[in-house]
């Protein structure tokens, strides 16, 4: 038999590689393999690793090849699995370049789906290994899915202290699960079973972490159209439940029938039936939506099944629900304001954004690598080191060290923006419970409240007490997203 024909020690080697081949690139298995493979020095940089791993699996490979033992075909069981890997590694990293290309390609291009120009090269790469046509193609995808993900975790969601990279490792889980073995098995195509929840304050980027989610979604390869029919910006739709009131939300999420209601002048096309076969809907601010709409979520949710207002024909929907919520809804459900079956159904894993306190007291750091993504991002292009410490400096000076940063990395950008514009950042602290309603009262008895100012004021004290703005519409009879204006009115009076 050929294998016979590789040594122990390659099949140590080989293992070593095939273990690597689909670890999480953001946990730190993968990076004590790279060293064991690579056999670099201790101190190496990060690209003299990669270097010097490439290197030694493509030797491994030439020899493979050249004893004629570079083909799956000659192996069974789990050496035909070590194999397998081994070569994929390879291949996955000699087209790595045309899949960062690709994807800032489709970047560009929008909803229209890019050409795939090296598809022919790489699955005839594969096939030379052994691999049938479907395999080949199943892998393809699952390449261009593993690489998307680590672009889009990596550059979402700046970060170095512990608590973000251990939510990366996190969010990369969430889209390929804990052991890629279950989800090449079939769950690659099964991911939309699984409902993510994100919970976090305001601002930490639980919409950042939902959109890295959802443009890592797999994409199945075309062989017709030698491509992917499915560009990945339309693989990610969100709504913010919280700006609707509740018939126009059952309008946007599940669209309606001419003449369901007056003023329904052509059919509408709801968010669900706009979502791609493998793609995520992300519901922000799940906390807020009204019982009868959490009940209709959460037959779409059980029974994968929706009708739109006024129709009484079924429309399937085949894609993933990622929610997030910055409202404790252990409480709420404890008061009946939202449902346990509905919480239940959404939280096949509950993901918690770290708030941005926490992560500078784990490493200071974490300020100057957010100023830096913040600054270049305004700027379009890298701000020298000058700039972003003259920033620092800033708010240092305005606001010091301890600031606990509510609105978290939100905030950090606005003051960011702020002080480009102004050279400051001078903080106004929300004031909640009695500071407020004394403020409130002492302002109506000098008469010196506006209209709108008084309604801020009312609205941002009634939110602090009941907690949703539902009910402070109820309360207000105001509806909610007039409630939501005049509440953050009163955040940023
Ligand atoms: N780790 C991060 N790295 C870079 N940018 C971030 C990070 N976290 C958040 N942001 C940015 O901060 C802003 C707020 O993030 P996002 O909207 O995702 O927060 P959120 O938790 O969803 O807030 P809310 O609960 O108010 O909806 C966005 O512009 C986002 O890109």
């Amino acid at each position: 038999m050929t294998v016979a024909k590789i040594t122990d020690q390659e099949w140590t080697f080989l293992e070593t590689v095939a273990r690597a081949a689909f670890a999480n690139p953001f946990g730190d298995t993968r990076d004590d393999l790279d060293i064991l493979i690579g056999g670099a020095s201790p101190g190496s940089s990060p690209d003299e690793i990669l270097i010097s791993v490439l290197t030694r699996v493509a030797t491994q490979v030439e020899s493979l090849r050249a004893r004629g033992v570079a083909d799956l075909r000659a192996v069974e069981g789990n050496r035909r699995e070590v194999l397998r890997r081994f070569f994929l590694f390879h291949v996955f990293h000699r087209y790595v370049d045309h899949f960062d290309r690709l994807i800032q390609a489709q970047l560009q291009a929008g909803d229209k789906p890019c050409r795939v120009g090296f598809a022919g090269d790489t699955l005839g790469e594969m096939a030379r290994f052994g691999l049938s046509e479907d395999e080949a193609e199943r892998t393809f995808a699952v390449f261009y899915q593993l690489r998307r993900a680590f672009y889009f975790i990596r550059n979402g969601l700046v970060g170095s202290s512990p608590s973000m990279k251990a939510l990366r490792r996190h969010l990369w889980d969430c889209v390929f699960t804990h052991d890629i073995r279950w989800f090449e098995a079939g769950l690659w195509n099964r991911m939309e079973e699984f409902s993510i929840l994100l919970l976090g304050e305001t601002g930490t980027g639980k919409g950042a972490a939902a959109a890295a989610i959802g443009r890592s979604g797999f994409i199945p390869y075309d062989r017709a159209a030698n491509g992917f029919p499915e560009s990945f910006t339309r693989n990610f739709v969100a709504i913010n439940l919280s700006q609707y009131s509740e018939g126009v939300l059952e309008s946007e999420l599940f669209g309606h029938k001419k003449g369901a209601f007056t003023g329904a002048v052509e059919n509408h096309e709801g968010l669900f039936s706009r979502c791609a076969p493998h793609g995520v809907i992300f519901l922000d601010e799940i906390g807020d939506v009204s019982v009868p709409v959490q009940i209709k979520l959460l037959q779409v949710l059980q029974e994968r099944v929706f009708y739109p207002v006024g129709s009484h024909e079924a429309r399937r929907f085949s894609g993933r629900i990622v929610a997030a919520t910055n409202r404790p809804l252990d409480d709420m459900m404890l008061g009946g304001r939202f449902r346990e079956d509905l919480y239940y159904r959404l939280c096949s894993d509950v993901v918690t954004i770290p708030p941005l306190r926490e992560r500078l007291g784990e490493d200071p750091e974490e300020l100057d690598n957010l100023i830096a993504a913040i600054l270049s991002r305004v700027a379009g292009q890298q701000v020298p080191a000058r700039e972003r410490q003259l920033v620092k400096k800033v708010i240092r000076r305005d606001v010091g060290v301890d600031y606990d940063w509510p609105g978290n990395v939100r905030e950090l950008e606005q003051a960011v923006k702020r002080i480009i514009l102004t050279g400051r950042y001078q903080v106004v602290r929300r004031e909640k419970g009695p500071g407020r309603v004394d403020r409130l009262a002492a302002g109506m008895r000098e008469g010196a409240l506006g209209a709108e100012e008084l309604l801020a004021a009312y609205c941002g004290l009634l939110y602090d007490t009941c907690g949703t703005y539902e009910e402070v519409a109820r309360r207000t009879r105001l509806d909610r997203r007039t409630v939501k204006k005049y509440v953050q009115m009163g955040d940023h009076a």
